[in-house]
């Protein structure tokens, strides 16, 4: 369980000055999708970095399976949304996905093992020998998510991952996503600018109200085995969609 309490982070040595997220509490339960939804500038990415440990917070608590988060947790992935630059242009497809391996002390047979095994659960089996600038888009995030799978986390926190690539594409990544995660078993924590990518994937949807706090949470009931078209169109997507979007303060989209 991923647990965040009283979260609080402002930048700065100011610590009057306005804070980027002012206490943030929810829980992620084992093996749960959590989908993030806020406007721009919300906090989102700044939760992220504290929950990675990658930044301190100013005060609150963050505890992955019952151990406060003082830096980077072993058993924790990331996918981010500029997978341009997440991925090492020197390297190939199989060294981008074995390199963090090296930094678990995973000898070099067994990194070999979870780096093929990775690229096959995302599709890629024949391209390890490729550079990522001879894949597209959608193939470099594929790669990424494979980096994050190969590194066999407990829980993956993802930022916008699939905001860069075209709709089709981006389809085909959510589908991808759900698979392993059934597969493997993680943790998802899933931020999203986009209401039915988050109804579409999630267990659960929380709105962060600027500074990134929980404004809304709500919980998809909506069978598992999702499907692009039927899920989108049941009545309780639709419902979900609207509840949401009342919920980000949109309104009514103009025609
Ligand atoms: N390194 C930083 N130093 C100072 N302020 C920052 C820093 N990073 C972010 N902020 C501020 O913190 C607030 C939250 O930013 P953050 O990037 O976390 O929001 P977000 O919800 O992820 O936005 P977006 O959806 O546009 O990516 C913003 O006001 C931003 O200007």
């Amino acid at each position: 369980m991923l647990e965040v309490a009283n979260l609080r982070k402002v930048y700065g040595p100011d610590p009057h000055a306005a804070p980027a997220v002012a206490d943030l509490t929810f829980t992620v339960a084992d093996r749960e999708f959590v989908c993030i939804l806020g406007s721009s500038g919300c906090g989102k990415t700044t939760m992220l970095r504290c929950l990675s440990g990658l930044i301190p917070s100013t005060s609150g608590h963050i505890s992955l399976r019952g151990k406060p988060v003082t830096g980077p947790p072993d058993d924790m992935a990331f996918v981010f949304q500029d997978y341009s630059r997440s991925l090492l242009p020197w390297m190939t497809v199989r060294r981008n996905v074995a390199f963090p391996l090296r930094y678990k002390g995973v000898d070099r047979r067994e990194a070999e093992a979870l780096t093929d095994e990775a690229l096959d659960a995302v599709g890629l089996a024949g391209r390890g020998d490729r550079y990522p600038w001879q894949l597209s888009g959608g193939m470099q995030q594929r790669v990424a998510i494979a980096r994050a799978l190969a590194y066999r986390p407990s829980i993956l926190l993802m930022d916008e991952p699939f905001a860069s690539v075209d709709a089709q594409t981006r389809s085909g990544l959510e589908d991808l996503l759900l698979g392993v995660w059934e597969r493997y078993g993680i943790t998802v924590l899933f931020v999203t600018h986009d209401i039915d990518e988050a109804v579409y994937l999630a267990d659960r949807v929380l709105v962060l109200r600027p500074p990134a706090n929980v404004g809304h949470e709500v919980t998809v009931n909506l069978p598992r085995g999702r499907d692009q078209v039927e899920t989108k169109a049941h009545p309780e997507f639709g419902r979900l969609r609207g509840e949401l979007f009342a919920a980000l303060d949109g309104g009514p989209v103009a025609a």
